[in-house]
């Protein structure tokens, strides 16, 4: 069941409360208006959030999410409209406005100081003192109660830096509840989360609405929009394009009032089933040879026959890499990939995909084995032989400060650059192959929305003639219907013979793409699947260490 469209922000629907009940809203955004130059960002959007609601805010790339979501906690101020905050008048100048009436905000980009301890990490700026010194002693006690309050599992001494990501963002929550939040700003919360790290989350979320916090949750993910939301605001084009409760409401319902359209295909975020039950016992306890499981059900010749099909585009060989601290990152690691063939790698973040990547790249010198390309090693030519769109979009894949132009021709060896005219022709042609949506390419990229930053990157990376294609978290941040699009354009440079390599933290995704799935652990392989066989059984018990090695087929190995 749906309701209407846009019919304004309802107040009698309170969870938890009882019938009839009229409340007024823990926050209520009215009318708000917010104007860029040219680009109307949001035009009168109505938004009321209940005491104890998970209120998700969805829309495409550049539909006025994160705006909103600014204008709410002090960043922007509206051009338009006004903000009640349980049923009075807020004046925001601020975050620190916004955080004095209750508000918090976890953004996508943790802001944690990695060489201090949790405790200080959040009472940072509201520190308790004793006789002007910071009292380390009540700031760890106020932190621990607070985290067994609300089930948030978080070690007050605990360094920071050496946290995993899900848990620096508990210790991000936890900051924004020691400064008394009751309305808290969750933006895209799982983008850099595991699937296990973001089930997490959500049971937290729904202990703080049980708490009485109320949650804004903004997300391109629509299954958690439906299973963690109460209420779903839908924006489109900076306007209210829908409100749905989430009982009753499906992924095509919001996908139909984000983009106007269902889906050529089922949206790529909605999970898979389960596997049965026997296929964990198979990963966890059966560790096959890994040519007899590859083999047992892989169509493709390459496994069935133990002899590669062909030579290998891009090759790595036992590579060994260390990190920034000299600790070995990736720990002997082989395995190929084929003209037309696309290898996805998994694993928790830090497994040390991100320093093969490096290796893959140029980026790190491996400490030793071999990256290979057609058979030779890479030297000076890896730049036009190997494109590659980071996972790090801020701080690896673009000049913030530069047109969209020139960072769409970034790179490009024809000469564009000098010649203003083409760069603005050829520029204009990929931001209309890529649905890219910006006032101007001349404009800085810094003020795109973070998706169309997302397929700018892709554009001129995709664009790029290169054998080898190197792909991480290619939809991170992008809308269902930039999703598909992505998907259709990977699927389209692996026809044409390219070799891709994908990490991806979405499950999904690698099953929807690849043709094997590999899974780093703790720097080496632990499992190379044919993604027939790639459930996210198997997948998460080898992404944990939990089942025993799988090698890659004698047809894949390094000899
Ligand atoms: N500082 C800015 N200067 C100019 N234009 C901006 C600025 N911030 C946002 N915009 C524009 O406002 C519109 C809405 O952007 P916003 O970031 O709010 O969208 P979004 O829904 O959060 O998108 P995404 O899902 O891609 O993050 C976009 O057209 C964007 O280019």
């Amino acid at each position: 069941m749906n309701v209407p469209a846009v019919e304004p922000p309802g107040r009698t629907s309170v969870p938890g409360g009882g019938p009839g009940r009229v409340s007024v809203p823990a926050v209520e955004l009215v009318g708000i208006t917010k104007r860029f130059g040219g680009v109307t960002a949001n035009d009168g959007v109505d938004l009321a959030v209940e005491r104890g609601e998970v209120h998700a805010v969805v829309g495409e790339n550049g539909a006025g999410k994160s705006t909103l979501m600014s204008i709410l906690y002090g960043l922007h101020r509206p051009d338009a409209g006004h903000i009640l905050r349980a049923g009075t008048h807020m004046r925001l100048r601020s975050p620190a406005d916004a955080i004095a009436h209750g508000l918090g905000m976890v953004h996508q980009r943790f802001r944690l100081f990695p060489g201090l301890s949790v405790a200080e990490n959040v009472v940072i700026g509201a520190e308790p003192m004793r006789r002007g010194v910071l009292d380390r002693a009540a700031a760890r006690r106020s932190v621990a109660d607070l985290a067994e309050r609300y089930g948030l599992g978080v070690d007050p001494g605990a360094r920071a830096g050496d946290l995993p990501v899900g848990t620096r963002q508990r210790v991000e929550i936890l900051k924004a509840l020691y400064r008394r939040a009751e309305v808290l700003i969750l933006d895209e919360p799982t983008a850099v989360l595991t699937p296990g790290e973001a089930a997490g989350l959500f049971r937290m979320v729904r202990e703080l609405a049980g708490e009485g916090v109320s949650v804004l949750l903004v997300t391109h993910k629509l299954n958690e929009v439906l299973a963690a939301g109460d209420r779903v605001t839908v924006l489109r084009g900076g306007r209210v394009t829908g409100r749905f409760p989430t009982a009753g409401t499906s992924a095509d319902d919001l996908v139909r009032a984000m983009i106007g359209r269902s889906l050529a295909t089922a949206p790529a975020t909605v999970a898979e089933p389960a596997a049965a039950p026997s296929a964990v016992t198979d990963a966890a306890t059966a560790p096959a040879p890994a040519a007899v499981t590859e083999s047992d059900t892989a169509p493709a010749p390459a496994a069935a026959s133990a002899k590669p099909a062909g030579p290998y585009r891009l090759e790595v060989r036992d590579l060994h890499v260390r990190d920034r601290d000299g600790v070995a990152a990736v720990a002997g690691v082989s395995f190929g990939v084929r003209p037309g063939e696309i290898v996805g790698i998994a694993g928790v973040a830090g497994s040390g995909q991100r320093e093969l990547v490096d290796a893959v790249t140029g980026l790190r010198r491996p400490h030793s084995g071999a990256v290979l390309l057609d058979g030779r090693p890479v030297g000076g030519s890896r730049e036009r032989r190997v494109a590659y769109v980071p996972g790090d979009r801020a701080g690896r894949a673009t000049a913030p400060d530069l047109s969209l132009a020139d960072n769409l021709l970034m790179g490009d060896q024809h000469g564009f650059l000098l010649d203003p005219g083409g760069v603005r022709r050829r520029a204009t042609a990929l931001v209309e192959r890529f649905s890219i949506r910006a006032a101007s390419v001349r404009a800085p990229i810094a003020q795109l929305s973070g998706g169309n930053a997302q397929k700018a990157v892709l554009a001129r990376e995709l664009s790029r003639d290169t054998p080898v294609l190197v792909v991480e978290e290619p939809t991170q941040g992008v809308d269902v219907g930039a999703q598909e699009q992505i998907h259709a354009l990977l699927a389209a440079a692996r026809d044409a013979g390219r070799a891709v390599l994908l990490l991806s933290s979405e499950l999904s995704e690698l099953r929807a793409l690849a043709d094997r799935v590999l899974v780093m652990f703790e720097g080496r392989l632990t499992a190379a699947l044919p993604v027939t066989r790639a459930t996210d059984e198997r997948l998460g018990a080898a992404m944990t260490g939990a089942a025993a090695a799988v090698r890659e087929p004698a047809g894949e190995s390094t000899g």
